[in-house]
C-alpha cells in the first residue's frame, strides 16, 4: 500500500495490488470505543480480509456503526468519542499521530445510508475528489477518471449525455450510485458501507448488491446492514456484533447456518434484536 503518512497516488495502488494477497487488509487488536464515559465498544479483535466484503450484523445499538467508523477515523469528529486498541491498514496504525487523516480516507473511502451527492454537476461530484487529492494533470485524464468510475459504478449508460447535469436530479439509486462512483474515483483500497441500501426501494437495492458484488473484485468493502438476507447475499465474510462486544465472526454461509454462539442464533432465528 502506499505511505498514509505521506502523500500518495492512490490510482498506483490499485493497478499494482499482487494477484494474491491473503493477508488482511485491516486488523483490529483490542478496540475499545467510548462516548464519553459510555463505553460503545468492548476489546473487538477483528480482521478484514481483503477483496471481499465483510458484513457487520447485530441489534440495533450493539456497535456496527461505531467499528465502521473506526476504520477511516471518522469518529475523530465525534468530540466525546475515544478509541483505544490497535487498528493497522496493511500494516500501518492508522491512529498514530503521524498519520495524515485526510490521505487515510483516500485509502478507505465511504459510503453512507442516505445518498449525500454534492450540491454540484454529475461529472463535478466524480471529479472533485480526484482533484483535491491532486490524481489528474490534466482535463483528459480527469474526463477518463470520471468515465471509469461511473463505468465501475454502473451509472455511465444512463448518465453519460447529461455530465453537467445537477446530481441531486438523479433518482435515490441512482444519486447511491454515483455516491459509490465518488468514492471508487480516489482509488481507494476499502470502500465502508453503512447501510447503503436502506434508503432505496427493492429494485435499487439489487442494483447495488449486484455492483458490491463487482466492485469486490478490485477493492475491500466492509458494509453495515440491518438486513440479514442483504448480508447473505452480497458478503462472504459476517461478523455479528452485540451490546457493544464481537460475538462471532466466519464465513457468511457457515455463520448463518451453524453459527457457534446462541446469541448468533438466537439473532439469526429473530429471537433478538
Ligand atoms: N455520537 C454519539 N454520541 C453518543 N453516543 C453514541 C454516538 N454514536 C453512537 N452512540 C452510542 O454508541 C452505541 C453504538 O451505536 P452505533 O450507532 O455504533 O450502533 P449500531 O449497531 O450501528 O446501531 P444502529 O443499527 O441502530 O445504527 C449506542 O449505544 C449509541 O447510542
Amino acid at each position: 500500500m502506499n505511505n498514509i503518512v505521506t502523500e500518495m497516488s492512490g490510482a498506483a495502488s490499485v493497478q499494482n495490488k499482487p494477484a494474491v494477497n491473503k493477508a488482511p487488509i485491516f486488523t483490529a487488536k483490542n478496540v475499545d470505543v467510548y462516548y464519553g464515559a459510555k463505553q460503545a465498544l468492548d476489546k473487538i479483535n477483528l480482521d478484514i480480509p481483503r477483496n471481499k466484503v465483510t458484513s457487520l450484523i447485530g441489534p440495533s445499538g450493539c456497535g456496527k456503526s461505531t467499528f465502521l467508523r473506526c476504520l477511516n477515523r471518522m469518529n475523530d469528529l465525534v468530540d466525546i468519542c475515544r478509541v483505544e486498541g490497535d487498528i493497522q491498514l496493511e500494516g500501518q496504525d492508522i491512529y498514530a499521530p503521524e498519520v495524515d487523516v485526510v490521505a487515510l480516507r483516500q485509502h478507505v473511502g465511504m459510503v453512507f445510508q442516505k445518498p449525500n451527492p454534492f450540491p454540484k454537476s454529475i461529472y463535478d461530484n466524480i471529479a472533485y475528489g480526484p482533484r483535491i487529492h491532486g490524481l489528474t494533470s490534466s482535463k483528459s485524464e480527469l474526463d477518463d477518471i470520471v468515465e471509469w468510475s461511473l463505468q465501475r459504478a454502473g451509472l455511465w449508460k444512463e448518465v453519460s449525455d447529461r455530465l453537467q447535469e445537477p446530481g441531486t436530479g438523479l433518482s435515490g439509486g441512482q444519486q447511491q450510485r454515483l455516491c459509490i462512483a465518488r468514492a471508487i474515483a480516489v482509488r481507494p483500497e476499502v470502500i465502508l458501507m453503512d447501510e447503503p441500501c436502506s434508503a432505496l426501494d427493492p429494485i435499487a437495492t439489487a442494483t447495488i448488491e449486484e455492483l458490491i458484488d463487482e466492485l469486490r473484485e478490485k477493492f475491500t468493502i466492509v458494509i453495515v446492514t440491518h438486513s440479514m438476507q442483504q448480508a447473505a447475499r452480497v458478503s462472504q465474510r459476517t461478523a455479528f456484533f452485540h451490546l457493544g462486544n464481537l460475538v462471532e465472526t466466519g464465513a457468511t454461509k457457515t455463520l448463518f447456518t451453524s453459527p457457534e454462539d446462541e446469541r448468533t442464533q438466537n439473532y439469526i432465528t429473530g429471537r433478538i434484536g
